[in-house]
């Protein structure tokens, strides 16, 4: 069945089947109130309140299906985008899925820097990646190193234990998966986080394509902010709008007390705290913070 075809009054959406990625995924989903139901080992569910199909696909594959425009969105990670080579756009940052591909060798092995590595064995789920990379240490075009690059789909830190790589290249968060192969990290190949995905072809309906950009905005920015609602006398105004600029600028309102304007403004969430005692110093009272559930900006 050719679902492009089948499905041609919905915008396709992929979303990562499983694994790091698919959790956030779906609850920025449930954040942007596109509802559905997914039965169980079904990799499509028909939006029940948009006409949206979502279509569960591994995180690697999501970059091809965008690129050729099989699918109008996806969720996936940079490094899954920048391996498949695919011309996509990447709109947004969805500020999760953050980790680093890295240059990893055995922590008690002769090797300390990456250049030690050039005509040795490296394993990686990430190949085009480690050959982009060692072609512009070894200064050579990329069909031309000396370097041996070999693939492997999971479980890659096993490889230098197992004798089949001098040297990995694999993706660290935290590093307990790093470490407890024994190994170290040399040199970072590439940084990456979820990012939305958008064909530059798209088949769907692009005023809805927008809707869901500007939909998944505004949970990004709910996240990041909250409301910060504040009482102030008129004289400590100027100081405490340098606290509070808000997002574009804040709101002032009159109040039924004379000398005091009530002052509305979005502040960063990860600020909140210094913000607050920041205020009440310069004569702010009735400090108040809100969570925004969501938002359009
Ligand atoms: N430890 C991690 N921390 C944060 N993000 C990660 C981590 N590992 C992977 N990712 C991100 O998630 C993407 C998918 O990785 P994941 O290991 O979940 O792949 P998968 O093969 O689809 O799932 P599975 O490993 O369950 O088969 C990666 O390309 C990367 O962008
Ligand atoms: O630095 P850490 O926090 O330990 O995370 C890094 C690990 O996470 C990913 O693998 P995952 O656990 O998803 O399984 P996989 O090896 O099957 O891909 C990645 O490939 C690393 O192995």
């Amino acid at each position: 069945m050719d679902l492009v075809n089948h499905l041609t009054d919905r915008l396709l959406f992929a979303i990562p089947k499983k694994g790091r990625l698919y959790e956030k995924a779906v609850s920025i989903l449930k954040g942007s109130d596109i509802r559905f139901h997914r039965s169980q080992r079904l990799d499509i569910a028909l939006s029940t309140n948009m006409p949206v199909a979502l279509i569960f696909l591994p995180a690697a594959d999501i970059p091809m299906f965008v690129g050729e425009g099989k699918c109008d969105l996806g969720i996936t990670g940079v490094d899954q985008v920048k391996e498949s080579q695919v011309d996509v756009l990447l709109p947004m940052d969805l500020q999760f899925g953050s980790c680093k591909l890295q240059v990893q060798v055995p922590e008690n092995g002769p090797y300390t820097k990456p250049e030690q590595l050039i005509g040795k064995t490296i394993v990686s789920s990430f190949t085009t990646l480690t050959k982009q990379y060692f072609a512009e240490l070894e200064g050579v075009p990329v069909d031309q190193i000396s370097t041996k690059v070999r693939f492997v789909g999971g479980s890659v830190e096993a490889s230098c234990a197992l004798g089949i790589a001098d040297a990995i290249v694999d993706l660290v968060e935290s590093g307990e998966t790093m470490r407890a192969a024994g190994l170290i990290d040399i040199a970072t190949v590439l940084e990456t986080s979820a990012h939305l995905i958008e064909s530059k072809n798209p088949k769907g309906d692009t005023e809805l394509l927008q809707t869901i950009k500007s939909r998944i905005e505004g949970v990004m920015t709910a996240a990041k902010y909250v409301s910060c609602n504040y009482n102030a006398p008129l004289s400590s105004l100027p100081d405490v709008l340098k606290i509070t600029p808000g997002r574009r600028a804040p709101t002032i309102s009159q109040i039924d007390d004379e000398g005091w304007v009530a002052v509305s403004a979005m502040i960063d969430r990860k600020q909140k705290g210094t913000i607050m005692d920041d205020l009440k110093k310069k004569g702010a009272a009735d400090i108040m913070v809100f969570e925004i559930s969501n938002c359009r900006v």
